[in-house]
């Protein structure tokens, strides 16, 4: 039987502006995404009995609905009126409600198997324009790799990539909702905004040192004064070495760049089973 495997991979946000809340309630940003090497695995395959079904290692999980990945399967199948089902295997290891576009990248991952399983012939951009009916982060998780997003988060401009480095990630026990942040932001209140055009310009000069020293994400100003335990964990990615450390997206997960190899080894040493991390991943 015909079956598709995919990687579903998660992004960090190397820098996070918002400009302003619109009358509909969502917030027009500028931010610099960027793919890394933690995914979720999928597995799509066609089903007898018409319906989407799908099965996930985190029990908790809900697999109906209320999954981004069934959001993903129903929207093609109902638009090119697609008679048979699917199975979809969902292997998570994306930290979840972590601001890693977990969901996300997994909906995006189901746009283009169901594409090739059932030869739809959309294109990457046909699926990025779907996507963003199911979160802003979507289309980004179609396209990948390094990118400006603007508008809600997909209107892109891919970027020259990222400079190799090590990234650490850790995320404290805690989930937060990226509605709850978002908000709560005073946008227009902002007393700092980080410099998305130099970042623009150290990607384009190959500068890890320039891209690291303008990291900023303003929703940290929400996120930390709910949760301390986000500062610390920066502070520890610091202590050891970091370029710089980062919260990533709405949060809570800490991202700390490392030019040093044994560094990062140690900051992960540091911090793995140090009680205020709950999960950390060393990638690049
Ligand atoms: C925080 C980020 O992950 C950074 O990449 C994204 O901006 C959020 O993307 P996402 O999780 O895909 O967002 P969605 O699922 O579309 O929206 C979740 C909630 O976040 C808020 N939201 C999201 C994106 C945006 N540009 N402005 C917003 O105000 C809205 O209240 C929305 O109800
Ligand atoms: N496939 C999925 N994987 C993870 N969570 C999902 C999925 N489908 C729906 N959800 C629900 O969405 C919520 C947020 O999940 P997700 O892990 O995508 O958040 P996130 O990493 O903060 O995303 P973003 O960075 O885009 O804001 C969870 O509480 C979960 O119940």
């Amino acid at each position: 039987m015909k079956e598709i495997k995919l990687k579903a991979k998660a992004k960090i946000n190397l820098g996070l502006d918002v400009l302003r809340k619109r009358e509909d309630g969502y917030h027009e940003v500028r931010m610099i995404m960027q793919t890394i090497g933690l995914y979720d695995r999928l597995v799509i395959r066609p089903a007898a009995d018409g319906q989407i079904s799908i099965r996930t290692n985190l029990r908790f999980l809900p697999t109906g609905e209320d999954n981004l990945v069934y959001r993903a399967a129903k929207l093609l199948m109902d638009e090119f009126q697609i008679k048979q089902g699917v199975e979809i295997e969902l292997g998570k290891y994306i930290p979840v409600a972590a601001g890693m576009a977990g969901g996300s990248s997994d909906a995006a991952a189901t746009l283009v198997g169901v594409n090739k399983l059932f030869e739809l012939g959309l294109d990457t951009e046909q699926l990025m324009k779907r996507g963003v009916k199911i979160g802003a982060d979507v289309p980004f998780c179609v396209m990948r790799g390094t990118a400006l997003a603007e508008g809600i988060g997909e209107r892109l401009t891919p970027l020259p990539p990222m400079p190799e480095c090590h990234i650490l990630i850790a995320k404290p026990g805690i989930h937060v909702s990226t509605k709850f942040v978002y908000g709560n932001l005073r946008a227009d209140e902002l007393k700092e905004h980080p410099d998305i055009d130099g970042q623009i310009e150290a990607l384009k000069r190959g500068d890890l040192h320039g891209l690291a020293r303008l990291m900023g994400n303003v929703l940290e100003t929400v996120t930390i004064p709910e949760y301390p335990v986000i500062r610390r964990i920066k502070e520890v990615m610091k202590e050891h070495g970091a370029l710089n450390a980062m919260m990533s997206g709405s949060g809570p997960t800490v991202f700390g760049l490392f030019e040093d190899a044994a560094a990062a080894q140690e900051a992960y040493r540091a911090l793995d089973g140090g009680g205020e991390a709950k999960q950390v991943y060393l990638v690049s």
